[in-house]
């Protein structure tokens, strides 16, 4: 990383399973010259299993324990795009923690478009269940309001990644003005 990127603030991306957290947040860290970090990649990574095997062998409690250690000291302070698992920031205090941390911008999609994207795959535990679909729009419900009041926010309903990348690009090198470390 080079030295000026080590002084810019770090991004956090925080939203909903599925609103295209680690596809933006990869392209954005390229654009911008930053490091790019998953939080569920690098929990992963530590703990040498995969996230469904986390929740079935220890819990989801631990699951969050995890998350909470790799926000407070697990990555570094500056310099990074880290794009959080979608219940991250749900975790009380976690997004004043963020806040505090770096600059926070949240994704949006509707319902129908997180049960497409989210059905590709199996490696999301809570979403494998008998009816994902009803699963999401109950999740969805519970936790808009803390993602609402996470950061700055920006849609993806009805744009390409591409477009979803220039609109963070804009809505970072905005917000990264007004952010005292
Ligand atoms: N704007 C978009 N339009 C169409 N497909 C998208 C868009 N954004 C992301 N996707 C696709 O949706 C799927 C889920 O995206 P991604 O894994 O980045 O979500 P996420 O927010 O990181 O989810 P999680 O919280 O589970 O980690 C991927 O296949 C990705 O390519
Ligand atoms: O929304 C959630 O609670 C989760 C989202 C994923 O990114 C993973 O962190 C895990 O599957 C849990
Ligand atoms: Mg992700």
């Amino acid at each position: 990383m080079s030295k000026t990127a080590q002084s810019k603030p770090n991004l956090y991306l925080v939203g909903f399973m599925g609103v295209g957290k680690s596809a933006i947040g990869r392209r954005v860290a390229r654009e911008l010259g930053l490091r790019f970090i998953d939080s569920d990649q690098q929990i992963e990574k530590e703990q040498g299993k995969k996230i469904p095997e986390i929740f079935a062998t220890e819990g989801e409690a631990r699951f969050r324990e995890l998350e909470r250690q790799f926000i407070e000291s697990g990555h570094p302070d500056t310099g990074c795009v880290v794009s959080c698992g979608g219940g991250l920031v749900i975790q009380p205090g976690m997004k004043e923690l963020l806040k505090q941390k770096g600059l926070v911008i949240c994704l949006f999609a509707s319902a129908e478009s997180i049960i497409e994207r989210t059905s590709r795959n199996k490696d999301r535990p809570l979403l494998n269940v008998a009816d994902p679909a009803s699963k999401v729009r109950a999740l969805l419900a519970e936790r808009e309001p803390i993602y609402m009041d996470s950061g700055a926010c920006i849609t993806t309903e009805g744009r390409t990644i591409p477009e979803v990348v220039r609109h963070m690009i804009r809505t970072y090198k905005s917000i990264s003005r007004n952010f005292k470390s």
